[in-house]
């Protein structure tokens, strides 16, 4: 059966996560962002359905009841979680995509799908992480504090992932993330069955 590529990307909050997949999602209309289930408060600008579903706790806590999370986690002091049967959906029509989740999330996927390709998303240092949350300028000083804390925490799980990428120069970082997508697509565990016919004729 013919099934997506599965992309988990991870970062400390602040790392440049969200814009560097907005880029990806704008350059290649193949991958599609899992939109996430948590409970934390909408941020200006963000939109129901778009950017997260937002729900409440006790909704949360029933979905988590009726085993709708492919995974869920509580980080910095919210939950979030990955619709199960939107995925399943998606890579059942061949769909690559991509889920933006944190190292405990991450780590659930893998032992679900171990074929799921991870990137982490680090900053060039701290200090930068924290400027572009200060600059970012869309958390409470409590929100950033609680993420700077937990920086350090994702960051020491950087070596679970299959790639790297240094957020410094956003091209930079945007090209990366593009050519891995690309690589992934043409590894032959995904390229078997669409060409089949092609490899069995050249074979002989
Ligand atoms: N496990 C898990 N983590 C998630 C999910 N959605 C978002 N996260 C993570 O939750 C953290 C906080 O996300 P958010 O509140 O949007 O803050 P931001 O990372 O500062 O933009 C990030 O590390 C996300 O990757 C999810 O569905 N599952
Ligand atoms: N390479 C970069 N150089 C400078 N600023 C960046 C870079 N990447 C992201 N930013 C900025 O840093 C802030 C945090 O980025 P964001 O994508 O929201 O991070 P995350 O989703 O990982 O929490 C945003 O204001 C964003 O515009």
């Amino acid at each position: 059966m013919q099934t997506g590529n599965i992309f988990i990307v991870a970062a400390p909050s602040g790392a440049g996560k969200t814009t560097l997949v907005s880029a990806l999602l704008a350059a290649d209309s193949n991958v599609r962002l899992s939109v996430s289930y948590t409970t934390r408060a909408p941020r200006e600008g963000e939109r129901h359905g778009t950017d997260y579903h937002f729900v409440s706790r006790d909704e949360f806590v029933a979905m988590i009841g009726r085993g709708e999370f492919l995974e869920h986690a509580e980080v910095y002091g919210n939950f979030y979680g990955t619709s199960e049967r939107w995925i399943r959906e998606q890579l059942a029509k061949g769909q690559d995509i991509l889920l933006e989740i944190d190292w405990q999330g991450a780590q659930q996927v893998r032992k679900l799908f171990p074929q799921a390709i991870s990137v982490f998303v680090l900053p060039p240092s701290l200090e930068t992480l924290e400027r572009r949350l200060r600059g970012r300028a869309k958390d409470s000083e409590d929100a950033i504090q609680r993420r700077m804390q937990s920086a350090q925490e994702e960051i020491r799980h950087v070596d679970e992932y299959d790639y790297v990428i240094v957020n410094e120069y956003i091209d930079e970082a945007v090209r990366d993330i593009i050519s891995l997508v690309r690589a992934a697509r043409l590894r032959i565990a995904s390229q078997m069955e669409r060409h089949t016919t092609l490899i069995a004729e050249l074979k002989g």
